[in-house]
């Protein structure tokens, strides 16, 4: 900051040096008609000018690397930031919103640091040294000069006020055009199913109109601001040739302190001609760094207790229990669970059934605390997984969601996202587990692209792939939610017979729609109405609770397949429903 300030000062100190030159020469040289003379103002001049051009040079080259330092800075903290928000927040956010702060709010913020900090100090600085110097040439001018700082002042003060509102209103709008844009990316094969694309085309332009709109109401504040910074810096150049000439005619001036002044005013002029850009960059500099302020502010909830400790894995047997559990959305106006009590001991697989919407999701997702319970509390070996750090909690509970997101990166680096270190002989595992051998057909193997960026995979492809990264992890416990429901049945039976061999040493918790899933299961909890109301094994649950005969199927055919299962599968640990 130092070498820039420094380089920008002797750079502007050097502008205004040359029209003293200029004087010195008038009335020096010029008037005397001595050329020999002019040999070493000339050279004193081109000093001057090489001295300027170095340190443009170096102030630009200083200033450009420090904002874009700043802006890589700043971008890393948000995205860190981010990462530690909890669901909640994510939940609560448009991404396109996120997206916009992260991308375009940074990079408004580097502009103005790069250019607007250093010209708006280097500006102000040069009008007052100039002012000075004037009013030491000839003081009515120079007061004058002086006095036409005040109008800039007031119309500086309305421009930013009006150019604050209007700007944050463009960012914010900019950012619900990012969310509609991406959000129809990821919906284009819905769009086109649907033949919706002239209807969303509509909403596009309604919503591209609006930034549009607020965009030109911005350039029109502008563009209104504008001239005056133009009027005035000319209106004074203007007063100063006439009422100049008079002073020279009247002998108040030498002509050499006329050019010398008219000079030093000409070089004022784009410094206040620039303050509209500056004060304009300034303003959504500042809307900026509000909106992602907006993010800062928000507090990570989901974080590490003071005194937690690291879940020691080598101990650990993979009790979990959950003891009067209870969870509400902030947004929602009810408890989607309202005292849920279910133990699961080390080893078991433990079945999660219940009607759509009755809250098996958002269950499993507070064993790894992607939530945290707003109720009661749930234990892993007895003790509270809060008093655990998140990194080794989340490193005991492996999770593969219903939805499987894969990044874009290799296979292998989706699958080492569960665990890093993993050989190629446990990778080969964990694939062969979930029936995901297919990578190895794939272009480069493990090597392959998949993702948004790389090659596009079918949806039980995914999933298996999910799947197979929850398993590398040999995790103590293993949480999923309905991994299977994009398989077909024959491809499903693999993955349940290989998945059966796991789970044998792991504590699961499965969150199932289909009633062959339920084979997995040592036993199965029903939730309804937010509580678990009944806890067997499968064949115990279909024989005494008609609610859950009703939740995995409806349909006679289905209920025979039912018995057929429940023949097969082997004792439960007990029937009590806490
Ligand atoms: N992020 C969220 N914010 C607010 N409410 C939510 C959120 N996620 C889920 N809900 C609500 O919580 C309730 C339970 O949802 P959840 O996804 O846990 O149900 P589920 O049993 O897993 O459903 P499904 O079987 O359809 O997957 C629903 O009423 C849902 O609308």
């Amino acid at each position: 900051m130092i070498v820039m300030l420094v380089a920008a000062g002797l750079a502007v100190g050097a502008s205004i040096v040359v029209p003293m030159v200029m004087q010195r020469v008038v009335d020096g040289p010029v008037r005397h008609h001595d050329p020999g003379g002019l040999i070493w103002f000339g050279l004193a001049a081109l000093a001057l000018g090489a001295l300027e051009a170095l340190m443009v040079f170096l102030r630009r080259w200083t200033q450009s690397y420090a904002s874009l330092s700043m802006e890589a800075d700043v971008r890393d903290e948000l995205y860190g930031h981010m990462q530690k928000l909890p669901l909640t927040f994510h939940d609560r956010w448009q991404s396109g919103q996120l997206l916009s702060r992260a991308i375009t709010d940074i990079g408004v913020i580097r502009r103005f640091l790069s250019f607007g900090v250093i010209y708006l100090i280097v500006n102000v600085c040069q009008y007052v040294v100039v002012v000075v110097l004037l009013i030491r040439l000839y003081w009515p001018l120079g007061t004058l000069v002086a006095l036409s700082a005040v109008p800039l002042f007031l119309i500086s003060r309305g421009f930013a006020r009006r150019f604050l509102t209007v700007s944050r209103q463009v960012q914010d709008s900019q950012g619900d055009l990012a969310t509609y844009v991406e959000e129809s990316a990821h919906g284009i094969r819905v769009i086109k199913a649907f033949g919706r694309r002239h209807h969303m085309f509509t909403r596009f332009t309604a919503n591209a109109d609006r930034v549009y709109g607020l965009a030109v109401e911005r350039a029109r504040l502008d563009s209104r601001f504008a001239p005056l910074y133009e009027l005035i810096p000319n209106l004074s150049l203007a007063v100063i040739v006439v009422v100049g000439a008079v002073a020279v005619v009247q002998d108040h001036l030498t002509l050499g302190q006329l050019v010398a002044f008219a000079t030093l005013q000409m070089g004022l002029v784009w410094p206040v001609e620039s303050l509209g850009w500056i004060l304009a960059t300034g303003q959504e500099a500042m809307t900026a760094a509000d909106r992602i302020y907006d993010v800062f502010d928000t507090e990570p909830t989901v974080v590490d207790r003071p005194g937690a400790v690291d879940v020691d894995r080598a101990s650990v047997t993979g009790a979990v229990r959950f003891e009067g559990v209870r969870f509400g959305y902030p947004e929602g106006d009810r408890d989607v669970l309202a005292g849920i009590d279910l133990d699961i001991a080390p080893g078991e697989t433990m079945a999660l059934v219940g009607v759509t919407g009755s809250g098996k999701t958002t269950l499993v997702s507070l064993v790894p605390r992607l939530y945290d319970v707003t109720g009661g509390r749930i234990t892993l070996d007895g003790r509270d997984v809060r008093e655990y750090t998140l990194d080794s909690l989340r490193r005991t509970v492996a999770t593969a969601f219903e939805e499987p997101i894969l990044f874009s990166m290799s296979v292998r680096e989706n699958l080492a996202l569960g665990r890093p270190d993993a050989t190629d002989a446990e990778l080969a595992e964990a694939l062969r587990v979930a029936q995901a051998e297919f990578v190895y057909e794939l272009p480069w193997g493990l090597d392959t692209r998949v993702g948004e960026q790389g090659l596009s995979l079918s949806g039980g492809q995914r999933q298996r792939l999910a799947l197979a990264r929850a398993v590398v992890s040999r995790p103590k416990v293993l949480v999923l939610d309905d991994p299977l429901s994009a398989l077909d049945v024959n491809t499903e039976a693999l993955v349940e017979e290989a998945l059966a061999r796991v789970l044998a040493g792991t504590t699961a918790l499965l969150v199932v729609h289909r009633p062959s899933t339920v084979a997995l299961a040592d036993r199965v909890a029903l939730l309804e109405d937010g509580r678990i109301t009944a806890v067997g094994t499968h064949s115990e649950l279909l024989a005494t609770v008609p609610s859950y005969r009703a939740v995995l199927s409806a349909t006679a055919d289905e209920d025979e397949d039912l018995a057929g299962w429940a023949d097969q599968l082997p004792e439960g640990r007990g029937v009590a429903a806490r």
